[in-house]
């Protein structure tokens, strides 16, 4: 695959030229329903539905945009990672996560062997998950397991936490998973201090098995089981599963080879969700909700390498995202989720995107002078709305923003329909006032409706008038359920990935991170602990 410069396409430089140009706003944009832009940007996949008309670009503007995923070989660099080349260049690996949902798939382009030894692994842990829900999996001392407790950190926590929390509607009533991630004793104790050691299985994820975080909690974790009866290896072997991509550092640590799950070293940490580091979830959903949720991240897999750039909805995603950043200048990307159950979602796609993106060497070894990944940042959208939506309405940042809501809910409640009612209308109320804001002569109208002499309309109107034309899009999943959030992950990382390719830098590595644990680790040779400077 050939490197060149994002400002050396022709397709760059015409987007700067119409960057420049004096841009129409989102009201006049939006004043027609049905035309060609508002077809053009409107996209379905896996059953997801993006509605980015919203999005501050005109006609001309978007199809430069996808001319430029053209001139930068995004779709060729897509089949060069289902191919399993190595993509991830400064480590000299694949990034094949896409082969740990699509293992049945005929003439598979990652090859037979990968194919079998992921399909043999994902057998492997979905009978463990399936064990532990059932009862069949006992403690030592011949307890069923009620507590399952997950320490790691980084893509060994964030994935399969988001997941177990958006579909904890379909949860096991008798397993509860539990995630530690932080280091401090208290983080481990607040869990602890509720659970029954003989109940209680310990799932130790780390890819390479080097973290100190996750090694220290799991030291920590094992001495609690001591402390409770279960001292020796074989009484602790079935409160202790390992997963990991170095399984014989973890049998160095005492794990049993029979409970260590396994995973590869292309396999990006923060792509790991689908492989066994996925367990909790399997063990919370079980087996076939498990198996739907990597159908849900193949059908957006498939639909990311076949459908046309013009109609496909991760690529989308991704060259907004580049037109926002790049040619109208936000440096951040504000992700609001209006569903409680996908509060995780944003750590999960911060480090997703700025652990991706957040480089500033281009591919060939040259620096970077153009904008790459944006400040990710977000929550629950309502809560925001109550908060520092404020800024986004009246600030002096354009944030633009992903709204991602979900059109049915099924939750037990007799007024559910309300609350849902609600939620959606809120979303697409702020979408809306985002796009459209309010100017002064509306504004100075409804002041004086609402009975206000002309002196206070005077002294109100500017501050009672939005600017508007924040960009956004707004992302429906039909239903929370495995196979949608599967979709909706799947989409984001090769959203990531585009833009990757767009800004020819490197996705699939992390020096930054890499630093700071050398670092922490010369530190902790040379210094007395309690030194704080
Ligand atoms: O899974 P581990 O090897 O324990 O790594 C946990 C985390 O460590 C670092 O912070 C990396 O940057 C992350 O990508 C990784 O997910």
């Amino acid at each position: 695959m050939t490197v060149d410069l994002p400002t050396q396409r022709p397709a760059w430089q015409r987007l700067e030229r119409l960057a420049q140009a004096p841009q129409p706003h989102l009201r006049e944009l939006l004043a027609t329903a049905d035309n060609p832009r508002t077809q053009s940007l409107q996209f379905e996949a896996a059953g997801l539905r993006l509605d980015a008309t919203r999005q501050a670009v005109t006609l001309p503007q978007w199809q430069a945009l996808l001319q430029l995923a053209e001139d930068s070989q995004v779709a060729q660099w897509g089949q060069a990672q289902r191919r399993g080349e190595a993509i991830n260049v400064t480590e000299g690996r694949a990034a094949l996560h896409v082969a740990l949902r699509g293992s049945d798939v005929p003439d598979p382009p990652w090859g037979a062997d990968i194919a079998a030894t992921v399909r043999s692994e994902l057998r492997r842990f979905l009978a463990a998950a399936e064990a532990i829900r059932s009862g069949h999996w006992r403690g030592h001392r011949g307890q069923r397991i009620t507590d399952v407790v997950n320490l790691g950190i980084g893509g060994s926590d964030l994935g399969p936490r988001m997941a177990v929390q958006a579909l904890a509607a379909h949860a096991h009533p008798e397993v509860r998973v539990h995630f530690v991630s932080n280091p401090d004793a208290w983080a481990l104790h607040s869990v602890l201090r509720g659970l029954d050691a003989d109940r209680t299985l310990f799932i130790v994820q780390s890819k390479t098995f080097t973290t100190p975080e996750t090694l220290t909690l799991a030291a920590s974790a094992r001495r609690w089981l001591a402390d409770h009866g279960l001292a020796q290896p074989q009484a602790q072997a079935p409160h202790l599963i390992a997963v990991t991509a170095a399984p014989a550092v973890a049998a160095q640590h005492g794990y049993a080879p029979q409970h260590t799950y396994r995973f590869w070293d292309w396999v990006g940490g923060r792509y790991s969700v689908w492989s066994a580091i996925g367990l909790p979830l399997a063990v919370a959903i079980g087996a076939q909700a498990f198996g739907a949720f990597l159908a849900g991240a193949h059908a957006m897999d498939q639909h990311f390498w076949t459908a046309p750039p013009a109609r496909n909805l991760p690529l989308a995603l991704a060259l907004l995202g580049v037109w926002n950043r790049n040619f109208l200048g936000c440096p951040t990307q504000l992700v609001a989720v209006y569903a409680s159950r996908l509060a995780t979602f944003v750590p999960f796609v911060q480090q997703l995107d700025m652990e991706s993106n957040g480089k500033s060497t281009h591919l060939d070894g040259t620096p970077a002078h153009i904008a790459t990944g944006p400040i990710v940042w977000g929550g629950l959208g309502i809560e925001g709305q109550h908060a520092y939506f404020q800024l986004l309405h009246q600030g002096r940042h354009r944030v633009p923003v992903d709204f991602i809501g979900v059109l049915h809910d099924d939750t037990p409640l007799p007024l559910a329909a309300d609350h849902q009612r609600l939620v959606t209308i809120s979303l697409q109320a702020q979408a809306q006032a985002l796009a459209l804001g309010r100017d002064a002569d509306t504004t100075a109208a409804e002041l004086r409706a609402a009975g206000l002499d002309e002196a206070q309309v005077r002294a109100l109107t500017a501050h009672r008038s939005f600017a508007g034309n924040v960009p956004s899009n707004i992302l429906w999943l039909p239903a929370l359920d495995a196979f949608h959030l599967g979709a909706l992950i799947a989409a984001y990382e090769h959203k990531v990935f585009c833009q990757s390719i767009i800004w020819a830098i490197p996705a699939f590595d992390q020096w930054g991170v890499e630093l700071g644990k050398h670092m922490a680790q010369r530190l902790a040779q040379t210094r007395d602990p309690h030194t704080v400077s």
